[in-house]
């Protein structure tokens, strides 16, 4: 695991919020045994919402860890959440210790290739401490991802590469959207995970 210090990791964003990218958080090695065992241990399932009175799945295939007996309202449906498992335990424990702070819960992505993307929106549901830390673990293809300023439009990318942590912090889904962008070129799945803090803890 790569423990950054302040100094070699740089504020992405020009204001309004922090964006913090630690390209190799995990060995290459370590990451391809974890996208692995977690394609194949997760309990992937399509997501599903209710959108203009519609109950619609993605192709996306989605999965939520947490504490147990958590469960939270989004989009019209109910999620509850599946216990830790002991691999997300131990990839929680590194992104703490690389973030230095706590997380009691984890979203799970898993995009099969580059017809699969996520619209814009920012993580500001009221279930979330307001302006907690989002640690997002990338593994597999690497796919571009995108912030826009709410107000002025101000587009700021990046890519996110396999084995790599970004930390969304401070006012940033205040103020910033974010979208993983379909690339019809990418043929391979990506996993993410992003490990977040609930209210209630
Ligand atoms: O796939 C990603 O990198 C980001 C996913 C995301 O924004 C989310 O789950 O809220
Ligand atoms: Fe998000």
């Amino acid at each position: 695991m790569h423990l950054f210090h302040k100094s070699e990791s740089e504020n992405l964003l020009p204001y309004d919020g922090v964006l913090l990218y630690i390209p190799h958080f995990l060995p290459t090695e370590e990451s391809d045994q974890v996208y692995l065992s977690l394609m194949e241990g997760i309990a992937w399932k399509p997501d599903e919402a209710i959108l203009y009175g519609k109950h619609i799945t993605t192709k996306r295939n989605v999965a939520w860890y947490a504490e147990k007996g958590f469960s939270y309202r989004y989009s019209g449906t109910t999620k509850t959440a599946l216990p830790w498992s002991p691999e997300l335990i131990e990839l929680k424990a590194k992104v703490e210790l690389a973030s230095f702070e706590k997380f009691n819960s984890c979203l799970l992505n898993l995009y099969h290739d580059g017809s699969e993307g996520m619209a814009w929106h920012s993580d500001d549901e009221t279930s979330l401490r307001p302006n907690s830390t989002i640690a997002s673990v990338s593994l597999g293809a690497e796919r571009i991802f995108r912030f826009k300023h709410k107000k002025n439009g101000e587009q700021v990318e990046l890519q996110l590469e396999h084995g790599s942590l970004l930390l969304m912090k401070d006012v940033i889904q205040r103020h910033w959207l974010h979208s993983l962008p379909k690339a019809m070129k990418v043929k391979r799945p990506r996993i993410n995970l992003t490990f977040r803090q609930f209210g209630m803890m």
